[in-house]
């Protein structure tokens, strides 16, 4: 039986679909519905509840620390995992639904997936190992070979298809697995920290053929990671996961300047959370509000919550020290809001800045400043930072 080309198997998902409602993006075509998923092992409950869908063509990244529940998800998606309750549909046929008792087993789900490990078998040939689902699906020795040759071309490594794979080096090994998942021409990729184990020049080559690759293979993916800027520069949505549940989901640059919680907000890079006193009440998302920290420092910020925040209650303020700037005379301030003095605690050379640890008055903040002028330990220095980019939330949960 001839396997579909990718643009019928692409045609075929987009009539399959279910109408989708949410996010503001009603009317595109549905591949994956996830809802209400779970799973335990034993008393642990890796995956607590989580529900989301990925529009056809486009990638969603499950974004989170160890231990959050990322890999389990993926699994269950897979089919690897039998969730312990929740429904799973694949271009709108129901791969998993813990009420009705359907699991499709995992080879009948249609889906490519790009492990950490890469999982490539040693003992054979670059052309061996991709072409290895194409003869379980028993097509001809031709056919795989055509196939083989064309996702090889396609992932650059066209003139190895006779190598042994035991003869490869890192990246050429991750591209082998990425051939190997796609050269079935899958509607959906599961992709679990493919690139990971590469070294960051690699990683950067390999974000961008990636996106190469899914803009002409036209696959739907689901992306694992705990690495903020491959979740930012590979995703066009992002959950943010904590503790088997979503604690954020959106757009990146959404997901990135609007945090909706204290853990996405550090999460995602916000290095500072400083906790205290309301003394300037605000009533709805992005009223400027003022928490008291300390003596000596007050913060004005923009209030995250839907409820109000009433003068005396706690609260969080989480802010990036990218946005603090930092000097040694009073003239960088531009305001008298949010400006403070204190004294550099310590120093961190990142290469193209400085990673200043400064106390104000007892309380430590970081602060990213310039090579030049830099600051050393001891020096009195002087803090600015504008209240739009100081996000508040609720209470003192970190
Ligand atoms: N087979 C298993 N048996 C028991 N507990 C498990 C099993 N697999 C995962 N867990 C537990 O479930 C939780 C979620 O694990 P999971 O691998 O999904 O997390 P993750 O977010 O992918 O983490 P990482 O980034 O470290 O891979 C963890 O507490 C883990 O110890």
């Amino acid at each position: 039986m001839a396997i579909a080309t990718i643009e019928s198997r692409y045609a075929a998902s987009q009539k399959a679909v279910i109408p989708h409602t949410q996010d503001g993006m009603a009317g595109e075509p549905l591949v994956v519905r996830v809802q209400e998923l779970g799973k335990s092992y034993g008393d642990v409950q890796a995956v607590k509840s989580i529900s989301f869908d990925v529009v056809a063509g486009k990638t969603l990244t499950l974004l989170g620390p160890s231990g959050c529940g990322k890999t389990t998800t993926l699994r269950c998606i897979a089919g690897l995992e039998t969730p312990t309750h929740g429904r799973i549909s694949i271009a709108g046929r129901t791969m998993f639904d813990h009420a009705s008792g359907v699991s499709v087993e995992p080879e009948k789900r249609g889906i490519g997936m790009v492990f950490q490990s890469y999982a490539i078998w040693p003992h054979m040939t670059v052309g061996g190992n991709v072409g290895f689902p194409l003869k379980i699906k028993r097509l001809s020795r031709t056919q795989v070979r055509e196939r083989v040759a064309r996702i090889l071309d396609l992932v650059g490594l066209g003139d190895l298809y006779d190598r042994s794979a035991s003869q490869l080096s890192g990246g050429q090994q991750q591209r082998v697995a990425l051939a190997r998942a796609l050269v079935f021409e899958p509607q959906l990729v599961l992709f679990d920290e493919p690139l990971s184990n590469l070294d960051a020049n690699l990683r950067d080559r390999m974000r961008a053929e990636l996106q190469r690759l899914q803009a002409e293979l036209n696959f739907t993916a689901i992306f694992v990671t705990h690495d903020q800027q491959e979740a930012l520069s590979l995703s066009d949505q992002i959950i943010v996961m904590r503790n088997g549940l979503v604690d954020r989901l959106g757009a990146p640059k959404e997901v990135f300047q609007n945090p909706a919680t204290p853990f996405s907000a550090r999460f995602l890079g916000c290095a500072n959370n400083l906790q205290g006193e309301v003394v300037q009440a605000a009533y709805r998302p992005g009223d400027s509000v003022t928490v008291r920290v300390s003596e000596v420092m007050s913060l004005a910020g923009r209030w995250c919550s839907e409820e109000p925040a009433h003068v005396g209650t706690m609260a969080t303020v989480a802010f990036r020290a990218s946005h603090l700037s930092i000097g040694f005379d009073d003239s960088i301030l531009a305001s008298t809001e949010n400006t403070f003095e204190g004294q550099i605690a310590s120093a961190s050379f990142l290469g193209d800045r400085i990673d200043y640890t400064v106390s104000v008055g007892g309380i430590s903040v970081h602060a990213d400043g310039p090579i030049n002028p830099s600051f050393a330990r001891g020096d009195t220095v002087h803090l600015v930072i504008s209240r739009d980019n100081c996000h508040v939330f609720p209470g003192t949960e970190s």
